[in-house]
């Protein structure tokens, strides 16, 4: 059985509706240690027979059998298997892949095989070496003259020991002392067993092979024997299949260092987007951590104020005043998940205190709860002892400037209250100042024991018009807990509690920043657009550019799936190494100015968490994908012939 057979091929070109029939019913057999020229007039067929002889034009009538099999029906995964280990190209114009080293345009071949790459440098070392180019192995083709670039040529043609060796006018482009030693190669080829089919124009290249097949008018006309074929048994092959992933990306990789000016121009640009949505996310973490971390300083965040109320009316007194917690509301509040224990309270408005002749009004007069830190009472103690009263700084400062020395003194707290008929009573209490506190808040502090004697001896009964919930576990149960809290409904359905205090704010202002740190960030995500568009340009100029590399990876038969995976790789590695400078910038610049302002206000005003991070990388790496689809789909669609004849 032959090795290779043709079987009455016909080809026609059409353009337009006009059909242009170029080759007419070809039959062929061809066999193991042949060196065959095929000769014929300019534009008779002889490239376009190749083309389907080498598995790169599909679209023909007739039949190629190889080993008796027919290539008829082959996919086109078959087909880049039937390039990938039957056939070998040498082109007349070399086609070598501009960027690589000679040694990787041979490697390149090998990198389909199940060799170590130590073992695909050996053979592509010791190809180079057999075809006079040993010395050379480091140099790009444009270092080389037109004989040595077509020695590459044969050597990666060689690289992976296939039956089939097709050479399209070898020598055209040579000068007689480099096609005589050419020729020798391609005869020696054949006489170690395998199939030489060469294009030529040249009598003198013809009679060096063992047999001639003459083309006129789309047919053959002549076929020639010249001496026997050689009877070498061909050796068994070697295993190749499609290119791996991480070749993909090792091919991605050297092509980004070819143009290491362009890409990191791109990636500079890339990264210049990410950097602002991952330092952007940051800075709202340390704004929000910044002003939590201020209330906070001043109030117990696991304590909140609660009280009666439809509507929220944040920290307004008279609402407060208003309101009347029973026993019944503070079982509901107690039954709340996570709620540890409620404390009752109660406030008054515009207390008065005296001391010797000196007369101060205060704003606000309320029972010592949990919300108020300990840590801020700078002189004295809390307000627990009956009678005793804790005054904020500002307020003491005003009674006596030495204000320090007012704990332990007694001092007279007057207020109005409002009577069981409505009418004011005006309540008087000789109290002992128990402590300073250095809040910022004015809040003027007794027990709620305190309160409630004065109420008694003024024929009075205090009202609880707000309480003290304390929350179990951290701060993050906080927010959840005072929602569950307003969200409790009274018996006709409506909303019960409100949440008052400090305490009350920090949700909302949370909520605000947390808006506006979001909007910031969506403003900058932005130039993650515009890189992607980047990239998107980038890798179609790069399809353009490499439309003749990707014909001559077709043609050793890369499959069109790898030719996208390449442009994809290329995509990854890209928003791969400009999202991991912008973390790293985005990490040098936080800490740089978290150094610079720990002075001012002892607080990291940026705080990128590892979340930010990787949601920036995660976010860069997906548009990257998404901008690579159509340039990569572009690529893979490329017809390999077309593109190799690219310029
Ligand atoms: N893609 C194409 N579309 C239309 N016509 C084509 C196409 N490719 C080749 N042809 C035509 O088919 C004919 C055969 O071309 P082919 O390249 O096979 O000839 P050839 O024998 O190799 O020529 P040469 O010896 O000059 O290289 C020519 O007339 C050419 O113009």
């Amino acid at each position: 059985m032959a090795l290779l057979e043709l079987k009455d091929i016909q080809k026609s070109y059409y353009l337009g509706k006009e059909e242009f029939k170029v080759l007419k019913g070809i039959s062929l057999k061809f066999n193991h240690g042949e060196f065959v020229s095929l000769l014929g007039e300019s534009g008779g067929g002889k490239s376009t027979l190749m083309n389907i002889i080498g598995g790169l034009d599909s679209n023909y009538q007739g039949d190629v059998l190889l080993d008796g099999n027919s290539l008829r029906h082959d996919t086109d995964k078959q087909l880049d298997e039937y390039r990938r280990k039957t056939i070998g190209f040498i082109f007349q114009n070399f086609n070598l892949i501009g960027h690589m080293t000679i040694l990787d345009n041979v490697r390149v071949a090998l990198e389909m095989s199940d060799l170590s790459r130590a073992e695909q440098n050996k053979r592509s070392e010791t190809l180079l070496k057999r075809v006079g180019l040993g010395d050379h192995i480091h140099k790009h083709p444009n270092q080389l003259s037109g004989g040595q670039k077509q020695r590459v040529a044969i050597a990666r043609a060689l690289a992976s020991d296939p039956d089939i060796i097709i050479a399209d006018e070898p020598t055209g482009a040579l000068d007689a002392q480099n096609t005589d030693e050419i020729l020798k190669l391609l005869d020696e080829i054949a006489s170690e067993g395998k199939l030489v089919l060469t294009v030529t124009h040249s009598d003198k290249v013809a009679a060096y092979g063992t047999r001639i097949v003459h083309m006129a008018s789309g047919k053959i006309d002549s076929d020639k024997q010249l001496r026997d074929p050689y009877q070498t048994e061909p050796s068994s092959g070697m295993k190749l299949h499609p290119l791996r992933m991480v070749d993909t990306f090792r091919m991605a990789f050297q092509q980004m260092t070819y143009n290491l000016k362009r890409n990191l121009l791109i990636i500079f640009g890339g990264a210049i987007g990410i950097f602002s949505v991952i330092f952007m996310l940051g800075l709202g973490n340390g704004i929000k951590g910044y002003i939590n971390h201020q209330i906070y300083d001043q109030i117990n965040p696991n304590s909140v104020q609660v009280t009666k109320g439809k509507a929220d009316s944040g920290t307004d007194a008279s609402a407060i005043l208003k309101s009347n917690v029973t026993s019944k509301d503070i079982d509901k509040l107690d039954n709340v998940k996570n709620v540890k224990s409620v404390e009752k309270g109660s406030m008054a408005v515009s207390p008065q205190l005296t001391y010797k002749d000196k007369n101060v009004q205060g704003q606000v007069l309320q029972t010592y709860n949990s919300t108020m830190l300990e840590k801020s009472i700078k002189q004295g103690d809390k307000p627990t002892k009956k009678n005793t009263v804790l005054l904020p700084k500002s307020i003491a400062q005003k009674m006596q400037s030495n204000y320090k020395a007012l704990v332990g003194k007694k001092i007279n707290l007057a207020f109005a209250a409002t009577g069981k008929n409505g009418q004011p009573i005006q309540m008087s209490q000789k109290v002992t100042v128990s402590g300073i506190s250095d809040s910022a808040s004015p809040v003027i502090a007794v027990s709620y024991d305190t309160l409630k004697s004065i109420y008694k001896d003024n024929n009075q009964t205090l009202k609880t018009n707000f309480v003290t919930a304390n929350i179990k576990g951290g701060v993050a149960e906080v927010q959840p807990t005072q929602d569950k809290i307003k969200a409790l409904k009274d018996s006709n359905g409506k909303k019960d509690f409100q949440i008052t205090g400090a305490g009350s704010i920090v949700s909302t202002l949370n909520t605000y920043i947390s808006l506006a740190v979001n909007v910031l960030a969506a403003i900058a995500g932005i130039s993650l657009l515009v890189s992607a568009i980047m990239i998107i340009v980038v890798l179609y100029i790069s399809v353009a550019e490499r439309t003749k590399e990707i014909g001559i990876l077709r043609a050793l038969g890369v499959t069109k799936g790898n030719v996208r995976g390449l442009f994809f790789s290329e995509a990854l590695l890209l928003g791969l190494f400009s999202s991991i400078s912008a973390t790293i910038v985005a990490y040098l610049i936080e800490w740089g100015i978290n150094s610079a302002a720990s002075g001012a206000i002892h607080y990291s005003i940026i705080q990128i968490t590892a979340g930010n991070a990787i949601f920036g990388i995660v976010v860069a790496i997906i548009i990257n994908l998404l901008a690579a689809m159509l340039p990569a789909s572009r690529a893979a669609k490329l017809d390999p012939i077309e593109s190799l004849s690219a310029e």
